[in-house]
């Protein structure tokens, strides 16, 4: 469980006297996420009835970052995806502050997770639906975001880790990071725009049978298109207790996107590489997070066991490097 901040009733009164939302009911922390806290808060309002909303307290992404990822979030909310629009407080911004900390609280929306070994391959056609979607619609952004886990921040994180490796992981790591710097710079002429960048299982929720809540907006940012559908397909598109894809639901994710936004010349070209830094990238976040926490969660100690929370497994993404970069002929897009 990953509640960092904790916040006393006082606190959440408080907080809620900043909306016009109705007074708390009661809260709850959630157990699911590691990078920030979050609380279910229920209220009650004279005129708008009970409410339920989700409390998110930024616990290391600068405030500066922040009203990039609520605009992204209220333009596909206005797209007629099911994303959570922040709710503006009294002073009609959406973006505050707890014990020094940025938040924000959005409409919980209704649904359930569910576990990657059970969804079906009808929800991988519905989920690169709804990507592609997402893609479609940030063309209209006027605004944007570098990614700050992006090709830079990787390349910084390789040569970091280099010292902290094991060997073979660190052989491992530069060829890889070698292999993928001489096709992913400048020149290359994929399509870019606004992607989520984290769109794994645990950030969709669904309800009678379909996508009702698209969250977690908060590695969104300007990136390759097929990055997103990469890092997507590796974490839904898994056979049961594998690494490998299963081919009917990558088959089934692909084409519904494709279906949307087709994929170009120079995408079919660079999707087995594509592959490779999306797992190098959560390889090296998990990793970060999971071995070596200071790096990431500066502004909480993480050797202070009142805080809750839990970790990924880094060695999960470095696997399913070696196994796509194996399996790098099978990899092809529709
Ligand atoms: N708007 C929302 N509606 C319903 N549940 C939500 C909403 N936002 C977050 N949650 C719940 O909170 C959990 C953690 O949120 P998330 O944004 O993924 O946290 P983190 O950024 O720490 O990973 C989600 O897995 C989901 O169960
Ligand atoms: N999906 C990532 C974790 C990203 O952290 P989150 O707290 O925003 O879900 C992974 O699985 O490594």
């Amino acid at each position: 469980m990953s509640v960092y901040t904790q916040l006393t009733e006082q606190e959440f009164r408080d907080f809620l006297s900043l909306y016009d939302e109705g007074e708390l009911v009661n809260w709850q922390g959630i157990e699911a996420g590691i990078e920030n806290t979050n609380y279910f808060v229920n209220t009650r309002h004279p005129a708008k009835g009970d409410q339920q909303f989700v409390l998110t307290i930024f616990e290391y992404l600068p405030k500066e970052k922040l009203p990039f990822f609520i605009r992204f979030m209220e333009l596909l909310a206005k797209s007629g995806l099911p994303v959570p629009a922040p709710v503006h407080g009294r002073d009609d911004l959406s973006l505050k502050e707890l014990k020094g900390k940025p938040c924000m609280l959005q409409p919980r929306l209704d649904g359930n997770h569910i576990e990657a070994d059970d969804l079906t391959v009808e929800q991988c056609r519905l989920i690169g639906d709804s990507l592609a979607r997402v893609h479609v619609a940030g063309q209209k952004a006027s605004f944007t975001q570098d990614n700050f886990r992006g090709m830079d921040w990787i390349g910084m994180q390789v040569s970091r880790l280099s010292t902290l490796l094991p060997e073979d992981e660190r052989k491992l790591q530069a060829e890889q990071w070698q292999a993928i710097t001489a096709e992913f710079n400048d020149e290359t002429d994929l399509p870019r725009g606004l992607i989520h960048a984290d769109l794994f299982v645990d950030n969709v929720l669904f309800h009678k049978g379909k996508v009702s809540g698209i969250i977690d907006f908060f590695q969104s940012c300007e990136d390759w298109l097929l990055y997103d559908v990469a890092v997507t397909v590796n974490d839904w598109c898994l056979k049961s207790g594998s690494l490998e894809l299963a081919p009917q639901r990558t088959e089934a994710l692909l084409q519904a996107y494709a279906a949307v936004r087709p994929f170009t010349d120079e995408e079919h070209r660079l999707w087995p590489l594509i592959h490779r830094l999306a797992c190098l990238r959560f390889w090296i976040s998990r990793a970060i997070t999971y071995t070596y926490p200071d790096h990431v969660l500066d502004s909480s100690d993480p050797h202070d066991d009142s805080v809750l929370r839990h970790f990924k497994d880094p060695a999960k993404f470095r696997d399913m490097l070696r196994l796509r970069t194996a399996n790098s002929s099978s990899l092809v897009l529709p």
